[in-house]
């Protein structure tokens, strides 16, 4: 170590001071005590590293998948094709992106990303952080809504009529399968009412007569983000009112308000597109589905149950939520039975299971009828219903210690019943994080503790409370991190602003999780909701690498409730799949990232680890030169220097 300035000492006497700095001063001789000690402090805080388990048990075949996906991420940073936006004195090409920067607009990219294909095809274990109605996006829903079979049922209302232009920017649309007697309006007449509670007033439109007048009457320039194939003008309306568009999110003077009511309005659209029987029982397979092709083997779905009931698809029957859990049940066995047959019964062995989610904004008798409940559906479906959560913007009533004393009758009342029905409350997910009131003291990350969740969604602003990342690692309460979610949300500008290396570097058992994939996604569909997360982590920190990727899968599974032996079976077939994985990666990049430039991993110091002149030419110079050369400059290289001029001519 540097020795401190010693205060015993005097100060030498002013000449004596002026003759020693005479001459300058010269750096310290040839030493490795600095070194030394800058190595000692790396070392030690690898061996604290979050993922040191993971790398210190690491097979030579996942180290050198490492070095393929290190020497790929850092080619795929300084390509221009891809992102390539670098720093130098010169302002970087327009067509250049920030690697990791703001998710919609770096979408098309990633999806053009071996980083990206890797992360779709890594085993990610559990799956717990998903809310069901936002699994699928518009572009399956909408051709469900459209099929003959339900013509005559389904319908949409505006909040008002669509009049001029501007309405169709401002009204929120919702859907739902009404029965053929009630009377159906024109949303785009001036007598249109809207009113839905008005028990007189009907303000349901057939949405195939919706979808004919909007093609004659809809203004030519929506201002519509994409078109998606398959999808007509209405529907691409509408799809961009349930998604969360590249304008919603990073448009001029949007806020963290903004960005939540167009989500919400968003859900509101989804609810009726899925809620429907036929639909609610495809839903559940084509998720499942969904969840293998993105390598998940297990799921925990979040419905909002307030809602007690769907319709059938004539709107003229009730199914109330057991016939509802019954359909989930049902459909899971099916896709079991279907992946038994095909002789690939490891893909999804556990099925899924429920959390009961319920609004945070709703008075304290309803939230006891709520708990009441989800306790009756838990006796009926104990298998399925492992998890209670409050759902809702944070910055809104009502936090968490609102309901405390009927939450604490909950767990009592589950003692009592032998049942375990654990918290996994939405908490942190909000940067001033004082649970919608103007008191921190409200801060639901203070409940969820008390409470003792099994997990908390989110915990983004648990990084303010020192004291209570202590208390959650002690209590073993595993994150649920959505960081696609977050960024969407405003919570941070992109993945490089989240915090998640920092929950991580602080101990924290952390999960990776999509969310509301289907709102989320903002581009035609492609079933890798999780895997966007993991790429995400990947470019949103230079310290992620392959181990911290199995270290968060695995932690999927251990903080999942399943089963003890469930887990082992599922630790099981994770480290097989693994390493299937690491060879897929050896195998199809090893050649390709062979051939690319190192990247620069010397150690900038002095004092005998000069790096070398090549490697900082190599990994510096020619991606900023092929860069450059593509935007017409001449390159000079000049010692460890990259000298770049401006052509004259
Ligand atoms: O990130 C979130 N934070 C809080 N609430 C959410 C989030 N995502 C969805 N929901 C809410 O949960 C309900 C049921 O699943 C959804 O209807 C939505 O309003």
């Amino acid at each position: 170590m540097v020795d401190p300035p010693s205060t015993q000492e005097p100060n030498l006497a002013q000449a004596q001071a002026q003759d020693l700095l005479s001459e300058g001063f010269r750096a310290a001789e040839t030493s490795t005590v600095y070194q030394d000690a800058r190595h000692g402090l790396l070392d030690s805080e690898q061996q604290l590293s979050w993922y040191a388990g993971a790398r210190s048990r690491a097979s030579q075949l996942e180290n050198r998948a490492q070095q393929i996906l290190l020497a790929i991420r850092e080619s795929e940073r300084d390509d221009p094709e891809l992102f390539g936006n670098m720093p130098s004195e010169l302002i970087p090409d327009s067509n250049t992106r920030d690697m990791g920067g703001r998710f919609l607009i770096n979408k098309p990219r990633i999806d053009q990303s071996k980083i990206f294909a890797m992360a779709q095809r890594m085993p990610k274990g559990c799956h717990l952080h998903i809310h069901f109605n936002c699994e699928l996006p518009p572009e399956e829903l909408l051709p469900r809504a459209a099929s003959s079979s339900m013509q005559p049922f389904m319908c949409i209302r505006t909040t008002k009529p669509l009049m001029r232009p501007q309405d169709y920017a401002d009204v929120e649309v919702v859907f739902s399968v009404i029965p053929k007697t009630t009377v159906k309006v024109d949303c785009f007449a001036t007598s249109y009412n809207p009113d839905f509670k008005d028990k007189n007033n009907s303000p349901w439109m057939l949405w195939s007569d919706f979808r004919q007048r909007f093609h004659e009457l809809a203004p030519a320039d929506l201002g519509l983000e994409e078109r998606p194939d398959g999808l007509d003008e209405a529907e691409c309306w509408v799809r961009e009112k349930m998604i969360l568009t590249a304008h919603d999110v990073y448009g001029e003077g949007q806020t963290v308000n903004s960005a939540w009511a167009c989500f919400n309005q968003g859900t509101r659209a989804f609810k009726g597109l899925v809620n429907y029987k036929s639909v609610y029982r495809w839903y559940v397979g084509a998720a499942i589905d969904s969840m293998i092709r993105d390598n998940v083997m297990y799921a925990e779905l979040r419905p909002m149950l307030m809602d007690k009931s769907i319709p059938s698809d004539d709107g003229t029957l009730q199914i109330d939520l057991n016939a509802q859990m019954k359909i989930i049940c049902e459909e899971v066995r099916k896709k079991q039975q279907q992946l038994q047959d095909a002789g690939k019964p490891d893909q999804f062995p556990f099925g899924l299971k429920i959390i009961y989610c319920t609004p945070r904004s709703i008075p304290r008798p309803k939230m006891q009828s709520e708990l009441l409940d989800c306790l009756k559906l838990k006796l009926e479906f104990p298998d399925l219903i492992c998890g209670f959560d409050l759902v809702g913007a944070e910055d809104r009533r009502n936090p968490i210690s609102f309901y405390a004393d009927l939450l604490v009758g909950f767990t009592e009342t589950c003692k009592k019943l032998k049942i375990s029905i654990p918290f996994m409350f939405h908490a942190g997910e909000t940067l001033l994080d004082a649970g919608g009131t103007a008191n921190p003291d409200n801060s639901n990350l203070y409940d969820a503790l008390l409470l003792n969740c099994k997990r908390i969604g989110h915990g983004y602003a648990l990084l303010k409370h020192p004291m209570l990342i202590e208390k959650y690692k002690q209590q073993n309460i595993a994150l649920e991190l959505c960081p696609v979610s977050n960024e969407l949300l405003h919570l941070c500008g992109n993945a490089r602003e989240h915090p998640f290396p920092a929950l991580l570097a602080a101990g924290l058992h952390c999960t990776l999780n999509a969310d509301n994939p289907g709102l989320y996604r903002g581009a035609t569909h492609d079933s890798s909701s999780l895997s966007y997360e993991f790429y995400q982590v990947m470019v949103g920190d230079t310290r992620m690498n392959i181990h911290g990727w199995k270290q968060l899968a695995e932690w999927s599974i251990q903080h999942s409730c399943l089963a003890e032996a469930e887990i082992d079976r599922a630790m099981n077939i994770f480290a097989k799949d693994w390493d299937a994985f690491c060879h897929w990666v050896v195998s199809t990049y090893g050649q390709y990232a062979d051939g690319l430039t190192k990247p620069d991993l010397s150690v900038a110091g002095t004092g005998g680890e000069r790096p070398s002149q090549s490697s900082q030419v190599d990994a510096l110079a020619i991606p900023q030169a092929r860069h450059r050369l593509a935007a017409g400059l001449s390159v000079g290289v000049n010692g460890c220097e990259v000298t770049l001029e401006r052509e004259i001519h």
